[in-house]
């Protein structure tokens, strides 16, 4: 089966509608305010009006205050939370919604022990580590340190590319996928043709 497809980092309701139209199974709209991408209230609103239905919205944090995550909750149409810092398992599950915890990949990180310690995550999203960055770099990890025995979804992330994603496809089998860098033209702006190629490259490595 495809894994699912999710789009990160859109900042225009015109990339909302390439993604969808392409074949994206969600879209990630992110709420930090030291990515380039970041996106505030209006933004995010706008991107998800642009969206047919069942589309999912994904929403980004790093460390949020748990204000900020309840105001967005108020404010945008969001479906799931994802969390990119530091946050605990407690923290994550209290908003009462599904939920995606953010691992940044490197030697001696045993994923298995993250998704035990995170059970209560829809899954988990194994990003490449960077110091001094939480993610959105582009930059790939080692796929071989993805045990094949996690508990919980594995959603594989970290500097995908058309080029590269039915190669990650077939050999790490995900339940799904996250792009963001990959198929942009510059910060936060996406690039239709870069989005169709990578969707094609997931189908493809499905077969
Ligand atoms: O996109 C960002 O700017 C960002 C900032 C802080 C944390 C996470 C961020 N994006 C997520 O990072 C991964 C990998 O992105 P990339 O494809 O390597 O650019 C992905 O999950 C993005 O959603």
């Amino acid at each position: 089966m495809r894994p699912r497809i999710k789009i990160c980092g859109l900042t225009r309701p015109e990339d909302a509608r390439d993604a969808a139209r392409l074949g994206a199974d969600a879209i990630g709209l992110v709420f930090y305010d030291k990515s380039p991408r970041n996106v505030d209230i209006a933004a995010a609103r706008a991107v998800i009006a642009a969206l047919p239905p069942f589309v999912s919205v994904v929403a980004l944090f790093v460390n949020p205050a748990r204000e900020r995550v309840d105001e967005i909750l108020a404010a945008v149409a969001v479906d799931i939370l994802q969390f990119h810092g530091e946050e605990t398992p407690e923290f994550c599950a209290s908003f009462h919604r599904p939920y995606l915890k953010a691992v940044r990949v490197k030697p001696g990180v045993d994923l298995v022990e993250w998704a035990d310690r995170y059970k209560n995550a829809r899954g988990l999203l194994a990003d490449a580590f960077v110091e001094g960055a939480h993610g959105g770099t582009g930059a790939t990890f080692d796929w071989r340190l993805i045990p094949d025995n996690l508990p919980i979804p594995l959603i594989l992330s970290g500097g995908l590319t058309p080029d590269n994603v039915a190669d990650a496809v077939r050999r790490v089998r995900p339940a799904a996928v996250d792009v963001s860098s990959g198929v942009e033209a510059g910060k936060g702006i996406k690039d239709a043709e870069r989005m169709r190629a990578f969707i094609q490259g997931v189908t493809d490595g499905s077969l």
